[in-house]
């Protein structure tokens, strides 16, 4: 049974939600993990995002924001992005018949992402920086009025996300789980997962809250660095680095709004290494059979360390955000694998092999 797209909530969405720009967003699999879950020691549901049109939670962002885009009566709608957000705003922006230009770090976007930016029809513009070098370059654009910024500094963005928090509720009954784990980067995801969550606390559907938990790479982890150092103010990291180049951002735009969630929320954030992104990224595809990029991994990643190092209790419930699908980073993933094993037409030389697994 097709579950219901982000529209479903429409009376928590600040925009007019007859012009909806729609590919059918949200409605996501909200898959139990049984076998991640008993040897974590936790009941663990994944919320596969990565099943979007454009393969990543920015759809549900990209449909409202496209949808004020309308309701603006803009002609040219752009961002910047390390990939997912591009690749989704220049598919809505195709529907809406909008004008779409996207500013990427030259070199540092998946192999997914970057086709279908292209592909939809964006003005697509590689520069010689890193995300962060991208984003002030396009908001100078905004700001001069050449075209409409859809990066998560904008609030109409957080709106769509926000839906991710309602689902996840109601996916588990109108219960709120005991705690939310996902990958951060820009930090909007974070805070508005925890706007969502809040809004139907305020609105009676549910009493409790899920403590937010963020999980960022070693060294791209502006957000985590201030938890774990009891800072209130997160200090950016000049030159971020990380296999999991969606979340490769070193001044999360939204970075007091996460703050803000972490700490309303009684959460915690946390960071993994590259190869335990990797490792996690491969156990959730070989163990559950979800398959997701790296920066999506770090969520397992996460979890697993916050186990190990005792900080998530025994039975918590938990809900992992996996952001986005596996083919958007295909060279990561085939790199990751033994080269497939070239065989003649002889069924002797598969049998011999397939008789050891
Ligand atoms: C797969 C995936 N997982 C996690 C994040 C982090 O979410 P935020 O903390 O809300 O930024 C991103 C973000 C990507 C971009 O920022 C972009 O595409 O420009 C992502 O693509």
């Amino acid at each position: 049974n097709r579950r219901d797209n982000i529209w479903k909530y429409k009376e928590f969405l600040p925009v007019n939600a007859d012009n909806r720009v729609s590919l059918d967003e949200g409605g996501t699999p909200f898959c139990k993990c049984e076998k991640i879950g008993k040897e974590l020691g936790v009941d663990l549901y994944v919320k596969v995002e990565g099943s979007n049109p454009t393969g990543s939670f920015k759809d549900r962002g990209m449909s409202v924001g496209t949808t004020k885009a309308v309701d603006l009566g803009v002609n040219m709608v752009g961002c910047a992005s390390t990939g997912n957000t591009s690749a989704s705003l220049s598919a809505y922006a195709a529907r809406a018949g909008l004008k779409c230009a996207v500013v990427l770090p030259s070199g540092k976007v998946a192999l997914g992402k970057l086709a279908q930016a292209m592909f939809h029809g964006a003005k697509v513009f590689a520069i010689d920086g890193n995300f962060d070098d991208a984003l002030k370059t396009i908001t100078e654009l905004a700001l001069d009025g050449e075209l409409y910024l859809l990066n998560s500094i904008n609030p109409f963005r957080l709106e769509g996300q926000k839906t991710i928090g309602f689902e996840l509720v109601h996916d588990l009954g109108w219960e709120s789980p005991d705690r939310v784990i996902l990958p951060v980067g820009n930090a909007g995801n974070i805070s508005a997962i925890w706007k969502g969550i809040t809004e139907f606390r305020d609105a009676g559907y549910i009493k409790d809250t899920p403590m937010m938990t963020g999980i960022q790479a070693v060294n791209s982890a502006p957000i985590a660095n201030a938890v774990k150092a009891g800072e209130d103010t997160v200090t950016p990291v000049e030159n971020p680095d990380t296999i999991a180049t969606a979340i490769r951002i070193g001044a999360p735009v939204s970075s007091v709004k996460a703050m803000r969630a972490i700490k309303e929320s009684n959460g915690t954030a946390e960071t993994v290494t590259d190869d335990e992104i990797l490792d996690a990224q491969k156990y959730l595809a070989r163990t559950e059979g979800i398959g997701v990029e790296p920066a999506s991994a770090a969520s397992i990643a996460g979890l697993k360390k916050l186990v190990e190092n005792g900080d998530v209790d025994k039975g918590e419930r938990v809900v992992c955000i996996v952001t986005g699908h596996v083919l958007k980073d295909p060279n990561v993933a085939i790199d990751a694998c033994e080269d497939p094993t070239p065989v003649s037409s002889d069924p002797n030389e598969i049998r011999n092999v397939i008789r050891t697994l």
